[in-house]
């Protein structure tokens, strides 16, 4: 099935079309919900430095975003990064067609562009010929507890087809972000199977409502199981994603400085901080 909507990255709101029952997330209310699956000791201190986006930060971490295609990967960062929601119909995130002294530009299934994206985004592959990239990234700089953390936040293609090029990307991501949808049940069911491959991939010391089919406990009861955070997230009305990104900020910071006295539990945070009302709790 052919799926367009509106470019990716941009704040949109719904065209007449883009309401039609072939848009994916037509008239769903709750949404994805990531369970914080691994994070890396790795830290890339820098005292200050300077981001892309010009602003000052203390410490970096590359943070990516995985689970399958349609679960709202693109919605969620969106929704982090300009404080929109791309409601309508769906474009699935394909990869980046990189060449050199050129822009970066996503590509849909049909290869028509979709949207352009700086190309200091990006390092690898300059100077080469040409390649695919499995997703593109957004800077953002929190301040933590005083400590300017910068997020390099990376949006993958959850295409099947894409998996082998996202692997090698695991690797070197200090914190990955896996979500489901909790209006569609083989989206929770394949969580298993991305927490299976990430912890394959990754290193080892890395560490609506109505609509819903996956209950909010069964989420719960998967990140126990191995051993990982858990929240649910809405990129729709908002609900926790600020908190999901400064609770791996805070993660990671504490993680970077090592503060023998103060110690940083994630879930416990997330629990403390976790809105009780909203769309996602059932
Ligand atoms: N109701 C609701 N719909 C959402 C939410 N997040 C995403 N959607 C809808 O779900 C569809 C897919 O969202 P995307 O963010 O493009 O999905 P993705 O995971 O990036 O998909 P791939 O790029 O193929 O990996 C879109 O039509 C969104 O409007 C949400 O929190 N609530």
């Amino acid at each position: 099935m052919s799926r367009k909507k509106s470019a990716k990255g941009k704040a949109v709101t719904s065209s007449p079309s883009a309401g039609s029952p072939a848009g994916k997330g037509a008239g769903k209310t709750a949404r994805s919900s990531p369970g914080i699956v691994q994070m890396n000791g790795v830290v890339h201190p820098s005292r200050p430095s300077i981001s892309n986006s010009s602003e000052f930060y203390d410490i970096a971490f590359k943070v990516m975003l995985v689970g399958d295609s349609g679960v709202g990967k693109t919605c969620l960062l969106v929704r982090f990064k300009d404080g929109a929601f791309l409601a309508g119909s769906f474009i699935s995130t394909v990869g980046i067609d990189f060449r050199p002294g050129k822009n970066l530009s996503i590509f849909s299934n049909d290869h028509t562009r979709v949207s352009d994206t700086q190309s200091n985004t990006l390092t690898q592959g300059r100077g080469k010929k040409r390649q695919f990239l499995p997703c593109c990234s957004t800077n953002k700089v929190l301040n933590i507890d005083g400590v300017k953390v910068k997020l390099q936040i990376w949006d993958t293609a959850g295409q099947e087809r894409f998996r082998s090029v996202t692997h090698a990307y695991y690797r070197d991501a200090h914190a990955l972000l896996l979500l489901y949808d909790v209006t569609n049940k083989s989206s929770f069911d394949n969580i298993k199977a991305w927490l299976t491959e990430i912890h394959e991939y990754a290193q080892q010391d890395a560490d609506a409502t109505h609509e819903r089919v996956v209950k909010r406990e069964d989420g719960e009861r998967l990140a126990k199981e191995f051993g990982v955070p858990f929240m649910e997230t809405s990129a729709r009305s908002g609900l926790n994603v600020e908190l999901a990104f400064n609770g791996v900020a805070k993660e990671l910071k504490h993680r970077s400085i090592k503060d023998p006295i103060e110690k940083f539990k994630l879930q416990e945070y997330v629990n403390k901080e976790m809105k009780t009302t909203g769309c996602c709790r059932s």
